[in-house]
């Protein structure tokens, strides 16, 4: 059931619970590694990543309670081993990379898999992550279909300054440097949402680190970290691709936003298009007044613009979203992404739909939106927002299309169709792409 058939035209009107963010909730659980003692998880969603590292932990000999309807998780590492020639770690999805600190942590070893790729954005470096694994004393050997790491001593403290504000890397440094001794620094650390809320899980579980939210990050080592409970929130991926798919079928969706802070950015981005985001009470809510516009600019001669970068700029994952929303607005945008040199290539699927996107570079795309748009049969990348942003362009026109391999969606977004349908949409997952006598409606 890979693809996905939208019958497009409806606009989509109601209330929706976002899950928790993906990016927050691989970290937290490949943190629960570095202790001994149970940690109880809410709002866990029921999403391929996870289901991936928990049947790691179970090879792995660890206690592992799910209830996926409930949204909790009971996990236990007492009697956990790890065995470098016998296991592996799962592939085909970045966060496999996050496992490695707390097994070089707790058992001297890990291991990195030639493939820790996850979406196909271009080019996803190990380097950075290889450079702090020896600084915390680790070494590191070639093998056929990974590399093995290894640490004869308990790990000890360092500073490091990072090339760039790396999500993952920033969250490898906190691990080691959480039960390393000393004190370690970490500058140009990532401060996306999902590091602020995994860093709040570490000191949860007794991490002492300082500076959260900010690009230098202090940790001071504990001999221990004990157990812990943990709420995760809303995911602001999935905040704003409901408020989008509002926008872009001319309905009224309202979203469960807990952290309205984050927004002033992301809000000053849709009004770009035309849309107008309301936070109150706790509930997020798009008006779009008219049509979807783009706002020109004050500077003559310049295009208006998108710009893209490690956060406190506009999250990259969310390009695709208003990538969809360029592709619908009367007028010119440009999208840059600053920082995958890769994900931009599928932009070519929009003309199927009729669409004008012209790709000046692997990192800026020009959207000429507005035109009539038709129905189409498109192809997904490996990417999971873009599967959704094909899905956003197809749900706004009247009529069949088909999104083929759009099954990353169910890498990050639980019950993302059964949402989508409760808000009026038509759409269902299929093997495949024939016509279907009953679409779900
Ligand atoms: C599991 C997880 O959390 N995945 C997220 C994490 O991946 P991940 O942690 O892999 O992303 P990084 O922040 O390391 O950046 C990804 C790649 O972008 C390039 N790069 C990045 C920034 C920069 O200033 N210069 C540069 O060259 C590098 O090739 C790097 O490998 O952060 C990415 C960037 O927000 C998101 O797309 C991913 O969804
Ligand atoms: C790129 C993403 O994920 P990953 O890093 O796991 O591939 C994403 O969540 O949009």
């Amino acid at each position: 059931m890979s693809h996905l058939i939208v019958h497009g035209g409806t606009p989509l009107v109601g209330k929706v619970v976002p899950s928790a963010n993906k990016n927050a909730v691989l970290p937290v659980l490949c943190a629960t590694l570095l202790t001994r003692e149970p940690v109880r998880l809410r709002r866990v969603p029921e999403i391929t990543d996870v289901k991936k590292i928990l049947d790691a932990f179970r090879a792995w000999g660890s206690s592992v309670q799910v209830d996926f309807a409930r949204g909790t998780l009971e996990v236990r590492h007492r009697h956990t081993l790890f065995d470098a020639a016998r296991h592996r770690l799962p592939e085909a999805m970045r966060s496999s990379v996050l496992l490695v600190a707390p097994l070089l942590a707790r058992f001297g070893v890990a291991r990195i898999e030639n493939d820790v790729q996850g979406c196909t954005l271009g080019v996803r470096e190990i380097d950075p992550h290889v450079e702090v694994f020896e600084r915390f004393g680790a070494r590191v050997e070639r093998g056929d279909d990974a590399l093995v790491l290894r640490c004869d001593a308990p790990l000890t403290a360092t500073d490091h300054w990072l090339d760039y504000a790396s999500v993952t890397t920033t969250e490898n440094f906190v691990m080691c440097a959480a039960l390393a001794a000393g004190t370690s620094t970490l500058t140009n650390a990532a401060s996306e949402p999902h590091v602020q809320e995994f860093c709040r899980f570490m000191q949860v579980l007794g991490a002492r680190i300082e500076g959260l939210g900010t690009s230098r990050l202090r940790i001071t080592g504990v001999d221990a970290l004990g157990g812990g409970e943990f709420t995760f929130t809303e995911d602001f991926h999935e905040v704003v691709t409901f408020l989008a798919l509002g926008a872009i079928t001319g309905g009224d969706v309202r979203v469960k936003n807990s952290a309205p802070e984050q927004f002033p950015l992301i809000d000053r981005t849709f009004a770009k298009f035309g849309v107008q985001v309301m936070h109150e009470d706790g509930w997020s809510r798009a008006r779009v007044d008219g049509r979807l516009q783009v706002r020109e600019p004050f500077t003559s001669h310049m295009l208006q613009k998108v710009e893209a970068a490690p956060w406190p700029y506009l999250p990259v994952d969310l390009l695709p979203i208003f990538i969809a929303l360029g592709v619908r607005a009367q007028g010119s945008m440009m999208f840059w992404n600053k920082v995958y040199d890769g994900a931009l290539g599928w932009t070519s699927e929009l003309s199927k739909f009729g669409a004008h996107a012209f790709l000046s570079d692997p990192h800026r795309l020009v959207t000429f939106g507005g035109k009539p748009l038709v129905p189409a049969e498109v192809d997904s990348p490996y990417i999971i927002r873009v599967a959704i942003a094909l899905l956003m362009v197809a749900a706004s026109i009247e009529g069949r299309s088909v999104i083929r391999h759009a099954a990353p969606i169910r890498r990050a977004h639980p019950r993302f169709v059964e949402n989508l349908c409760q808000l009026g949409a038509r759409i269902e997952w299929s093997a495949t792409c024939a016509a279907t006598p009953h679409a779900h409606g």
